[in-house]
């Protein structure tokens, strides 16, 4: 199949620029592929001189030409472009609207000037189209053509060299080699009329063109030599653009690309009349066309499917060797600018470069950060999880901190790495630096926690360590007290700090805050002892009747004291209070800081000694000067370390003595009665005195035996009635109580005992009656509540067979004993309270 020219217009008539038919033309010439491999041919000539038959046969071209039958009419109109058949590189030929034309009259000369200006701007080669019989003559119709086109290569300001191929038309039998002279010598005629631009004055003509002259025979008659001639004339456009070729050197040319862009400013250019400077457009196809490509490019790697992957995925997570996979894009993307650009003007084409790689990287940019986004937090949940595992494993903090640090901020470095485009040389230091504060702010807060875990733990130790000694050291009441409270505090403090010191000693604490914390935790310690003598001063009253219960009621061998008249209840009382009191000095003040001080002299000159203890002289007391419980602080003790002020020590001692006079009271009650219980027998003057008056009846008594006989019998009896009536126990309940007692049964009993001697005498077998101590003892035990039962169980079993006896109603009662220990366990019950 033959190959087709597309023979397009590319200017009409009234000057209008084809572009769209251009650009479909550039398409199927595929123009762009040229680069600059390509030539430009233009033929212009006088109307009807046989320009279209010329090229058509010349270049296989397809133009339209005139019906050699129709007569000497216009064919073309405006500039017709066309691809030459078979010439070699891609050469493309414009075929111009005839000059000289009947039809277009004088006006056509602005047509015909902006049309050779435009042939020479973009064409290599022009084809000058000429009557042989027009060489040498004066009015000869190619001669207005040449002026115009030397006028108009004037405003090219370009000292390009196009070539001017004179195609002498119609040949005739006189040799070209004498025809060439004549026709050099009318172009440079021409030449020198023509006005030049300043410094152009005596620019030769072959500066601006090689001038080449061939000669054809007539189409017309002689075909096929003119058929001959041309074949010949078109080896010599294969390779124009070769060195030596027919072309000219080509320094405004553009590349194929930007042939339509180029060709269209040009002509804008010429219509509007401006200068054209050929350079300066160069440098402007250049801009536009390189500006072009780059946006293609730009738009192409925007719909990338490869990009558009990478670009979701790197949004879910880090992606391995991101890096090298941009860097693939953008170089890609680059080769292809540089590959369509690189005809271009290198200044325009590297600054377009550079423009396109900056606008991809922009938009890389995006996928770098949100990968440097992803690896900081990877390397940041990798320190996490370092961390904990170091420490798990016992390392310390500070050096676990450290070498975790480090090894999530290599990861994150290589990371950095791996993600970064060589040609970018983006910096990853902020991110780097919002990664350590990150991890700084982590271990920060790791460390804070685990401290306080440390300290919490030491904390509990020394609470631990210090509560109940305390508590019990408090409640001693000891002159010594504080003085053990201090050694304790002392000695504990130092044992946890020293524990402390070596628990922390991972975390590398700096001076300041190593002392902060020590001195934290001495804080602590003094608090809890300060707090627990707070709490033991407030139960104070309570401890003060313990102490005074347990001193009062139990002897030197802290045996349970039983009040049998011997003891001195005064001196006991005074010792049960002086421990008392002694407590309330330990507990007034808080002494943590071995400074001495009077309470303890105080309170017992102002208490014990009995200057206001009486509550009667109360009144007179509070408010004068001279009573130093009278006041609100104590002298040496600050505000913060009083525990009971001296007027709370005043108040608690009267409630405290108010509380524990009854117990006295009632030790005193049971002395009393203990003592009346044993001294039955009458006083020793009573015996001597009843000796001294009755020592006749005794003597009567001795001297007569029936008399003494009488006496055992009535011995014998009273014993009997002795023992029955159980009047030593009755006794010792009272006098009294034991008349009473006894006289009620007295009668009964003597009856009984006759009763039975009597029967005895007859012979009767009687029942051994239980004898009277021991009914009343069986009585007795029958009888007791569960609270006596507890009484007695609580008191010791010499005083229960003294002090319980039964009434003839069976109700007990008890003695003053009794009643003193009920109020011993009462006053215990409360202590334990
Ligand atoms: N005498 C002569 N006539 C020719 C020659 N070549 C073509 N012609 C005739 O010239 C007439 C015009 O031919 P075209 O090729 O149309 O001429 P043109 O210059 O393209 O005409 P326009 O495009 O209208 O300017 C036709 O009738 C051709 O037969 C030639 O070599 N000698």
């Amino acid at each position: 199949m033959e190959e087709d020219c597309y023979a397009t217009q590319l200017i009409n008539a009234n000057g209008e620029f084809n572009r769209d038919g251009l650009e479909s033309f550039l398409k199927k010439v595929k123009l762009a592929d040229c680069g600059l491999s390509y030539a430009v041919v233009a033929i212009m000539g006088p109307q009807s001189s046989g320009k279209s038959t010329l090229l058509n046969h010349l270049f296989r071209t397809n133009f339209r030409e005139m019906d050699a039958y129709s007569g000497r009419n216009q064919t073309t109109k405006g500039i017709w472009i066309a691809k030459c058949i078979g010439i070699e590189p891609c050469t493309i030929v414009m075929d111009l609207e005839g000059t000289d034309g009947r039809e277009r009259g004088e006006d056509d000369t602005t047509f015909e000037k902006r049309s050779a200006l435009f042939a020479l701007a973009i064409s290599d080669i022009v084809l000058i189209n000429m009557w042989c019989h027009d060489i040498g003559r004066e009015h000869a119709a190619n001669k207005p053509l040449l002026k115009t086109v030397f006028q108009v290569m004037m405003r090219l300001f370009s000292p390009r060299k196009t070539t001017l191929l004179f195609v002498i038309r119609d040949k005739t039998k006189t040799p070209l080699e004498l025809l060439e002279p004549i026709l050099r010598e009318d172009i440079q005629k021409i030449w020198d009329a023509v006005p030049k631009p300043r410094g152009h004055e005596n620019t030769h003509l072959s500066e601006f063109f090689n001038v080449v002259v061939v000669a054809l025979s007539s189409y017309e008659e002689k075909e096929e030599k003119f058929k001959e001639e041309v074949a010949q004339l078109r080896q010599r456009f294969l390779h124009s653009i070769s060195p030596g070729g027919l072309a000219g050197d080509r320094q405004g040319v553009v590349p194929g690309s930007g042939f339509s862009f180029s060709a269209h400013q040009i002509w804008k250019i010429i219509k509007e009349n401006k200068d054209l400077d050929l350079p300066a457009h160069k440098v402007m196809v250049a801009t536009v066309r390189c500006e072009e490509i780059a946006r293609e490019k730009f738009n192409q790697l925007t719909h990338d499917e490869d990009w558009l992957a990478l670009e979701n995925a790197v949004e879910r997570g880090p992606i391995p060797g991101i890096g090298k996979k941009l860097s693939s894009i953008l170089e890609s993307y680059l080769h292809e600018y540089d590959t369509q650009s690189t005809y271009f003007d290198e200044g325009v084409r590297n600054a377009k470069r550079q423009e396109l790689e900056s606008a991809i990287l922009d938009l890389l940019y995006h996928v770098y950060t949100t990968m440097l986004g992803h690896l900081r937090y990877k390397a940041h949940e990798n320190f996490k999880i370092r961390l904990e595992n170091s420490l798990k494993k016992g390392e310390g903090f500070a050096s676990s901190a450290r070498a975790c640090a480090e090894s999530s901020i290599h990861d994150f470095d290589q990371g950095c790495a791996d993600a970064a485009i060589q040609q970018a040389g983006w910096d990853s230091s902020k991110a780097r630096e919002k990664l350590r504060r990150d991890i700084d702010a982590h271990a920060s807060t790791v460390c804070s926690a685990k401290l306080s875990e440390i300290v919490v733990k030491y904390e509990n130790q020394l609470s631990t360590a210090l509560t109940e000694p305390v508590e019990s050291l408090l409640e001693s009441g000891e002159r010594d007290t504080w003085a053990s409270i201090r050694k304790l505090l002392k000695h504990r403090t130092e044992v946890e700090i020293s524990a402390f010191s070596s628990a922390v000693s991972g975390f590398e604490l700096d001076k300041a805050k190593m002392t902060t914390l020590v001195q934290n935790l001495m804080d602590y310690a003094r608090n809890v002892v300060v707090k627990k003598a707070r709490e033991e001063a407030g139960k104070v009253l309570i401890l003060m009747k313990d102490r005074f219960s347990m001193v009062f009621n139990h002897d030197t061998d802290s045996l349970p004291r039983v009040w049998t008249g011997k003891e001195d209840i005064r001196t006991i009382t005074k010792e049960a209070r002086s421990a008392s009191l002694k407590l309330l000095s330990v507990m007034a003040a808080i002494r943590l800081d071995e400074k001495p001080d009077e309470i303890e002299n105080i309170l017992f000159s102002c208490l014990m000694d009995g200057i206001v203890a009486h509550p009667s002289s109360r009144d007179r007391s509070i408010g004068t000067s001279s009573d130093p419980l009278a006041l609100s602080t104590w002298d040496e003790i600050s505000p913060e370390d009083t525990l009971i002020t001296p007027l709370q020590c005043k108040s608690l001692w009267r409630q405290f003595k108010a509380e524990t006079d009854y117990t006295v009271t009632q030790a005193i009650s049971a002395r009393e009665a203990y003592r009346q219980n044993n001294s039955w027998l009458p006083p020793m003057w009573a015996i001597v005195a009843m000796v001294i008056l009755g020592f006749n009846e005794l003597m009567l008594l001795l001297r007569n035996p029936l008399y003494v006989l009488i006496l055992f019998v009535v011995y014998l009896l009273s014993k009997a009635l002795w023992v029955q009536l159980d009047i030593e126990g009755e006794l010792q309940r009272g006098t009294l109580a034991a008349l009473l007692s006894v006289s009620s049964r007295f009668l009964p009993t003597v009856m009984n005992l006759l009763r039975r001697l009597a029967e005895e005498a007859q012979g009767y077998a009687v029942p051994k009656a239980p004898t009277q101590s021991e009914s009343v003892v069986s009585q007795s035990f029958r009888q007791q509540t569960p609270q006596a039962n507890a009484l007695s169980s609580s008191i010791p079993e010499s005083s229960v067979s003294s002090n319980i006896s039964s009434s003839d109603d069976g109700v007990e009662y008890s003695s003053p004993n009794v009643t003193h220990r009920r109020t011993t366990n009462i006053q215990e019950e409360e202590i334990s309270t």
